[in-house]
């Protein structure tokens, strides 16, 4: 593609030919002056990453938290790149630059317009939220499937259409990645993508050039506070995905889902220009689910709507799943599906990798399998738990090295709060210490009275205390890691999942399912 088109609605400041710099607008009506020959110039890939650089590349040197893509400028020439977009001036580089404002915003326009917007012919839909996206996309993919629309799914556990995956590295891909994946799976056949949007894309401009047909809102509570710095700038990076919907789908109206049980819900909704649709199980919603019952292997409510009232009946447990489901379900009523198709359709989601996932080796006690994570994700699951186990709830956790370092004691108080014993152990330690975290975690716990818990430092060796522990009728949550089928130490990432480690443990211990 021309550089011209690669780099249409970018703008930037200047134009950097060898020792000099011309100040320079680009319009493809023909005042390209002296760059002519420059805009003209063929552009055989983009790359923000050296490493990725191929001949022919325009190379986008982006400013990091660790590094400065710029201090990689000449290792991307000497791979290839032809061209390059800084955000100042480099001497001493032989190949054009042009100089922009932010090289992560123009990254992002550039993937798209490189890609030929796949996002504007795709039913697009984004969620953000502290906890429950995952689960969502799931059934909002068994709905529009219902449709009969071939659906994509992009998240934490994944990126896939049908039987076909891609590897995913982020829960959102990097702009670049990401308008490439939505090139490949429309090119594959996907009519609709639902996708995860993490704060940490949008405050990275990773799906600015998305044109979302709809956005939801979960929940918002404490997470990744080593990144954003407070609970108002995380707030504020997740309304960005609302801020711009108006802008948005040029042939469609576009369409925010609000969770108004949350206490920041008004703050999404006032910084939404377009319709909302809202849901909840508490506050007066559009879409309102009342009467809850949760079993441990379900949990049902009455969905009222504009129209009438429908039951619904799922096969997720916790009263937190019937909220994700209110939010899918509040997508497929605006897209015009049944409302007894929704419930039906809803209620045939077997369950969501790694999110209280049963491990059953015929032991004659629960062992739950669970992706939380967060303070509010560990209350949720641990209150659904405690509702649900015949006896004790044992508890194993751990919290991930090189994230948000305030939410450990607040989880280790909460798992002090509902649980009959914790083990406490290693998560993902990445570069911290797995010692130094747990003792992060063991104020909160012996903050609270009559707490009883043990240390294992080793995740293996904890899950086996904690099944051997276990007695008739107690249910044991190991959480933290879910669907990973990884354990992160150092840099090294070593195999590991717990469900299976969990199921050999039982079988060591003698349980075998027949
Ligand atoms: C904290 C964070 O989000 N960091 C992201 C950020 O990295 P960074 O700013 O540190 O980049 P850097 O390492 O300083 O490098 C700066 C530039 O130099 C380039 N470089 C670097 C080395 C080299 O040899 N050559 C080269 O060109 C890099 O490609 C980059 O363009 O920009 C990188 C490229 O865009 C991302 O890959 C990286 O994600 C890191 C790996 C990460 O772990 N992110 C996590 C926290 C994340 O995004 N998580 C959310 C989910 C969270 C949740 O919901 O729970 C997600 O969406 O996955
Ligand atoms: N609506 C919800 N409210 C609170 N907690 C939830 C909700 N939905 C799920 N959870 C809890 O949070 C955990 C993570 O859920 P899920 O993976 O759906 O969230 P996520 O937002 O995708 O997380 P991540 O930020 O890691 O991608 C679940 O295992 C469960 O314990
Ligand atoms: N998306 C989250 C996942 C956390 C999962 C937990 N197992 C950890 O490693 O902290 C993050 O990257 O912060
Ligand atoms: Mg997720």
């Amino acid at each position: 593609m021309e550089l011209g088109k690669v780099l249409a609605g970018v703008g930037f400041k200047e134009v950097g030919y060898g020792n000099r710099i011309f100040p320079g607008t680009y319009s493809d009506q023909g005042d390209e002056g002296n760059f002519l020959p420059l805009w003209k110039e063929e552009i055989s890939g983009l790359a923000y990453d050296s490493r990725q650089v191929e001949p022919g590349f325009l190379f986008f040197c982006i400013p990091g938290l660790q590094r400065d893509g710029h201090d990689y400028a000449v290792q991307a020439v000497e791979r290839g790149a032809t061209v390059l977009v800084v955000e100042r001036y480099l001497k001493k580089i032989q190949v054009p630059q042009i100089v922009v404002s932010s090289s992560r915003d123009s990254l992002s326009q550039s993937a798209s317009n490189f890609y030929n917007h796949p996002s504007s012919r795709l039913l697009m839909v984004g969620i953000t939220g502290t906890n429950g996206k995952t689960t969502t996309t799931h059934l909002i993919e068994a709905l529009l499937q219902a449709q009969g629309l071939a659906v994509a799914v992009i998240g934490t556990i994944g990126n896939r259409l049908g039987e076909k995956q891609w590897p995913a590295t982020h829960t959102t891909p990097e702009s670049l990645e990401l308008q490439a994946l939505l090139a490949q799976m429309e090119l594959e056949g996907a009519q609709a993508v639902v996708m995860e949007v993490s704060s940490h894309a949008l405050d990275q401009g990773r799906v600015d050039h998305v044109e979302f047909d709809y956005a939801i809102f979960t929940n918002l509570t404490q997470d990744h506070l080593d990144y954003h710095g407070t609970l108002e700038n995380y707030r504020e990076a997740k309304s960005r995905l609302f801020q711009k919907l108006h802008e948005g789908k040029k042939s469609r109206v576009t369409r925010a889902i609000i969770n108004v049980d949350d206490e920041h819900a008004f703050y999404f909704r006032q910084n939404c220009k377009v319709p909302q649709i809202t849901y909840g199980l508490k506050e007066k919603a559009t879409i309102q689910g009342e009467k809850c019952k949760v079993t441990p292997r379900g949990a049902s409510c009455d969905v009222t709507y504009p129209g009438g009232t429908v039951a619904l009946q799922l096969q997720l447990t916790g009263r937190f799943n019937l909220s994700n489901a209110l939010a899918a379900f509040a997508l497929a009523y605006s897209e015009g599906l049944a409302v007894e198709e929704i419930a039906k359709a809803l209620g045939s989601v077997k369950g969501v990798p790694g999110r209280f996932e049963i491990v059953d080796q015929g032991q004659p006690f629960s062992v739950v399998v669970d992706y939380a994570h967060t303070p509010d994700g560990l209350e949720n699951v641990l209150t659904t738990a405690r509702n649900v186990a015949k006896k004790r709830v044992i508890t194993l956790f751990g919290c991930g090295g090189d994230r948000d370092r305030t939410k450990r004691p607040k989880m280790g108080s909460i798992a002090a709060r509902w649980s009959d014993w914790i083990v406490v152990t290693s998560d993902n330690p990445r570069t911290e210490k797995a010692e130094q975290i747990i003792e992060d975690i063991l104020p909160g716990i012996r903050g609270v009275a009559g707490a009883s818990y043990e240390v294992v430092v080793d995740r293996k060796e904890a899950i086996q205390k904690a099944l051997t522990l276990a007695q008739q009728d107690d249910l044991v949550l190991i959480a933290g890691k879910g669907h990973e089928t990884y354990q992160i130490v150092g840099t090294e990432v070593f195999p590991f999942d717990d469900r299976k480690v969990a199921s050999d443990i039982l079988r060591g211990l003698g349980y075998e399912k027949s």
